[in-house]
């Protein structure tokens, strides 16, 4: 039911906006491409992509685990709904204003393009539980990553594909100190020593002190994602699991080694897989005026 050339007719300046403001927003400051394009992915893993992860309220979604202290970026899609607002007033709906900075924002980052379907309705309803037990976390293993990525009706390939976004973008120490210290995995050494200097040893110290998820060129999108797995310079546990002596080696491999004609080519299609998990179309839901509040 979504289609590309939803808002041609009622809001033709929509694409043009949101494309201005992300380019302003990333050149302002280079991680919030990546913070927009994990705001998609945790819009559309919890209930759909119905723009509830941008719902206020601190029984919702933004207090759940993985989002606290943690997403990043509202103020930039207030700034992008504000204008639409001003353009087109009820019209484009949050969780496409999502869509289209996800995209956007890995263009912006020198990434793929993609033709993003639209028409998607912002939902009322925020649960901090859905997050909780949805959103994977850092600490999964292979098959646990791949079942987060099934039970949304995407494949494995789909989900070692939807990783790569890990080559933008932070993390915070809390998210991969027991990789530094209790894992005696693989990680590599020098990695681990220049990690360790900003991440100790001691729960509660230097907790949200960031990293580069991509220690190697953290503001591209490029394939280095996968090239650092192959390393064993993967961040979180979780990154390390995409080769790990697994199922999921031979498409790191793949990807480390060509850029375009695979992860590219992937990553694209996975996005628009993902992009329309669960919407609301049609007369369902609602348009809302500001994307912290139902109408
Ligand atoms: C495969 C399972 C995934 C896990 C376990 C995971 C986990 C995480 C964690 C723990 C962080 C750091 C958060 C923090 O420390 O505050 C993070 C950051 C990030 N994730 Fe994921 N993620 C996954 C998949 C994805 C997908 C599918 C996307 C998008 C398509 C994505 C995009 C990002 C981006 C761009 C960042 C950096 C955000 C920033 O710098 O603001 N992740 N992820």
């Amino acid at each position: 039911q979504l289609s590309t050339d939803f808002y041609d007719k009622t809001c033709p300046n929509a694409l043009g906006i949101i494309k201005g403001a992300v380019r302003a927003a990333v050149s302002n400051e280079s991680r919030m491409g990546a913070s927009l394009l994990r705001l998609h992915f945790h819009d559309c893993f919890v209930n759909g992509c119905d723009g509830s992860v941008l719902l206020d309220g601190d029984t919702g979604e933004k207090n759940a685990v993985p989002n606290k202290n943690s997403l990043r970026g509202f103020e930039v899609v207030d700034g992008i709904k504000a204008q639409l607002e001003d353009s087109c007033a009820v019209v484009v709906s949050c969780a496409d204003i999502l869509a289209v900075a996800a995209r956007d924002s890995v263009v912006a980052l020198g990434g793929p393009t993609w033709d993003v379907e639209l028409g998607r309705r912002d939902g009322s309803t925020s649960s901090q539980d859905a997050a909780n037990s949805d959103l994977p976390a850092p600490t999964l293993d292979l098959a646990d990553l791949i079942k987060a990525f099934t039970d949304k009706g995407l494949t494995a390939e789909d989900m070692v594909a939807l990783s790569g976004a890990h080559t933008i973008g932070q993390a915070r120490c809390v998210n991969f100190r027991d990789r530094l210290y209790s894992e005696n995995a693989s990680l590599d050494s020098t990695l681990a020593t220049s990690l360790q200097a900003k991440c100790p040893s001691t729960d509660g110290n230097g907790d949200d002190t960031t990293s580069p998820l991509d220690p190697s060129t953290s503001y591209v999108f490029d394939n280095f994602y996968y090239k650092n797995l192959l390393c064993n310079k993967g961040l979180l546990h979780s990154d390390q699991q995409l080769f790990n002596g697994g199922s999921a080696d031979a498409q790191t491999t793949g990807y480390a080694s060509r850029r375009g004609a695979g992860f590219f080519d992937d990553f694209r299609a996975a996005m628009v897989k993902m992009g329309g998990i669960g919407v609301v179309t049609g007369t369902s839901g609602e348009v809302r005026v500001n994307c912290r509040m139902t109408n």
